[in-house]
Formats: C-alpha cells, structure tokens, sequence
C-alpha cells in the first residue's frame, strides 16, 4: 500500500474518475476520496456503486480540505469547475486534471487558483469508448502512460503527483505544453476524427446497406465505429481547444490524402507501394525497438517539416 495523499477529490464521475477511484482502492493511494458530479443522477449511481468513500452534492464541498483536487470534466467544463472551487481550496493543496489538451485548461484554470494553490496537468493516455460512472475499472491505466505536463509547477508537487499516478498503475514522462498538444493531435486527435468521418461516409453511402456495414466489417472498420462510438461532449470539447494543433495535423493529413488520391488516379502504383512499405516500416520499427504498441513511447513521435 502506498499512500501519496491523505485526501483526494474527483470533479466530474465518469470513465477516468471512476478508474482512478478503483485504482486509488486497488493501491491504497489515497486516505479519503470524495467526489462530486453535476448530475444528481449520476450522484446516485455513484453511490449505489460505493464509487467514492463520499459522495457530496457540491463541488465546494467535494474540495474541502482535500490535498489533491482533479479535474475530471470535459476540457470545455474546467475553468468554470476552477473559479467555482477556487475560494474552497486547502492552501498547500494541488489542482491537476485528466484533460486531453492542455494548453486551453491551463489558460482556463490557472487564473481562478489561488497562489498557495499549485496546478500540474496530467493526461492518461488510456480510455476506452464508454463513458459515465460504471464504465471506470481499477486496472485502466497499468502500464499505460500518464503525461505529466507541469508548466513551472513546483517541483515537489510535480514529483508527488508522478508518485501518485505510479501508484495507480501508469508510467509518467513529463512534457511541454505545446508539444503535449500537437502530439496528442497526432496520436489521438486526428485519428478519432478520421474514424468519426469514416463511419460517417459508410452511414451516408445508401448504396451500401447497414447490414452490410456489420456484416462484412474487417477489424479495421471495426475499430473505427468502436472509436466513433466515443462521448461527443468531450471530442467536441477536444477541437474546439485544441485548434491550431488539430488544424496542422488535418492540413498535412489531407495533402497526403491527396497525394494517395492521385496516385490511384493516375495509375501510379509504385507511389502507393513505397507509401505502404514506407508505413509498414514504421509499426516493425516501434515493435523491434521493444515498445509495446498499447503504450507507444511519446518521445518518437516526430512531425516532420
Ligand atoms: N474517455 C477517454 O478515453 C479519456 C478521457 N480523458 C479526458 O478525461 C476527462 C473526462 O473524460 P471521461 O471520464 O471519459 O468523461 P465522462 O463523460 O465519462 O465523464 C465526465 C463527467 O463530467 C461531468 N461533467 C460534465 N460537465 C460538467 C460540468 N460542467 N461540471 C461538473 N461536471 C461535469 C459529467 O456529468 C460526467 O460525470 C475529459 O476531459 C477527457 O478529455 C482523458 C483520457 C482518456
Ligand atoms: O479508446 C481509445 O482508443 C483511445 O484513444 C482512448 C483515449 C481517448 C482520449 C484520450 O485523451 C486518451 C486516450
């Protein structure tokens, strides 16, 4: 058992908060847990579950004397949950949060927290296509990564919070603001969108019927609608924050898409066969350098000019 903090607060009860409730009780990491959701119906499932040692039916309560306060809305809720708690917060305590994107929280919430208050940003790189209070699981984020994104936080705090995601399961790797931003736009961003257009397309294209869709879906149009199966709230809430990242990404995606688009256009297929091969190199590279493809290491991830 390895307690990090005595008291621990979740802001927002769904699929990340659940988890790492679940995964607090499985490590011992925290003394007390208390939680708040805006809805008194997901208050009630929550304690129907024993999600939460205590569940309060305010946010201000929630905060009360906590020393780790997280944030775990949709990236569009936080500054608003920030300004709402920030008269409540404990001085010494730590705010964080589980966003996808980190510039627009820190913009959103630093402003509200009072100075004895440190805020360092966390991303688990973990999740799934449920969302709401029963779908969390306690081992969600072992072996995962967890970004750990502190922005001139102190130290000691930055090294606490690395501790207390250790103890849930996830290994952490500092980075950059801006870098979190773009490469989450590359890893994560663009790929939902990319599914979310595709299972589009199939949707729209009548001459293909629904049956046909899931009866002869490969696994690759299978995981696109489990990726499109996502909460709109939170990948709408994605790019609207994370715009410019998301832009160069889709810019850079399409002119490639154009490029492939022209090739079988006019014919050229030594142009996709050394674009495939190109790509194929790419996924035997990251498995012969030992990275377990569920946990890619961030630091290769390169955007080329
Ligand atoms: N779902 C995923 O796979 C991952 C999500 N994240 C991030 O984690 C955060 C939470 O995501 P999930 O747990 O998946 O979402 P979820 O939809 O399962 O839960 C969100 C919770 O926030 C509450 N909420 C929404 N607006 C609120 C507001 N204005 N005030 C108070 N509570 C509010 C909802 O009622 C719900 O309890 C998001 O910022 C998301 O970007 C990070 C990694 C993975
Ligand atoms: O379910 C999936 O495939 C995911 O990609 C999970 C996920 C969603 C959002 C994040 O910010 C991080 C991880």
């Amino acid at each position: 058992m390895t307690q990090v903090y005595d008291r621990v607060a979740l802001i927002g009860l769904g699929l990340i908060a659940s988890s790492m409730f679940w995964a607090m009780k499985r490590a011992g990491a925290a003394g007390e847990v208390t939680g708040f959701a805006r809805s008194q119906e997901t208050r009630d499932t929550a304690r129907r579950i024993g999600l939460c040692d205590r569940v309060c039916d305010s946010a201000i309560e929630a905060v009360q004397d906590a020393d780790l306060v997280v944030l775990c809305v949709p990236v569009g809720a936080m500054g608003a949950v920030a300004e709402e708690i920030a008269p409540y917060l404990k001085s010494g305590a730590t705010v964080s949060d589980v966003g996808s994107v980190k510039k627009s929280v820190i913009e959103a919430v630093r402003p509200h927290l009072p100075e004895k208050v440190d805020f360092v940003g966390a991303h688990p790189m973990a999740g799934t296509e449920h969302s709401g209070p029963e779908s969390g699981f306690a081992t969600l984020f072992d072996n995962r990564w967890c970004l750990i994104v502190p922005d001139g936080a102190p130290e000691d705090a930055t090294q606490k919070l690395e501790h207390f995601w250790h103890a849930l399961g996830a290994n952490c790797e500092r980075m950059e603001v801006e870098h979190h931003d773009l490469v989450c736009a590359v890893v994560s961003h663009i790929p939902h969108l990319i599914a979310y257009t595709m299972v589009g397309v199939a949707d729209d294209l009548s001459r293909v019927s629904d049956q046909e869709v899931i009866k002869y879906s490969a696994a690759g149009f299978r995981d696109f609608t489990r990726i499109a199966a996502s909460d709109p709230t939170m990948w709408r809430d994605v790019f609207m924050t994370n715009k410019d990242a998301t832009l160069e990404i889709l810019g850079r995606f399409t002119e490639e898409l154009f490029a492939l688009q022209r090739a079988i256009r006019i014919g050229d297929g030594d142009e996709l066969f050394d674009y495939f091969t190109r790509t194929r190199a790419i996924r035997r590279g990251i498995i012969e350098a030992g990275q377990d493809t569920e946990a890619p290491d961030f630091g290769r991830v390169k955007v080329h000019e």
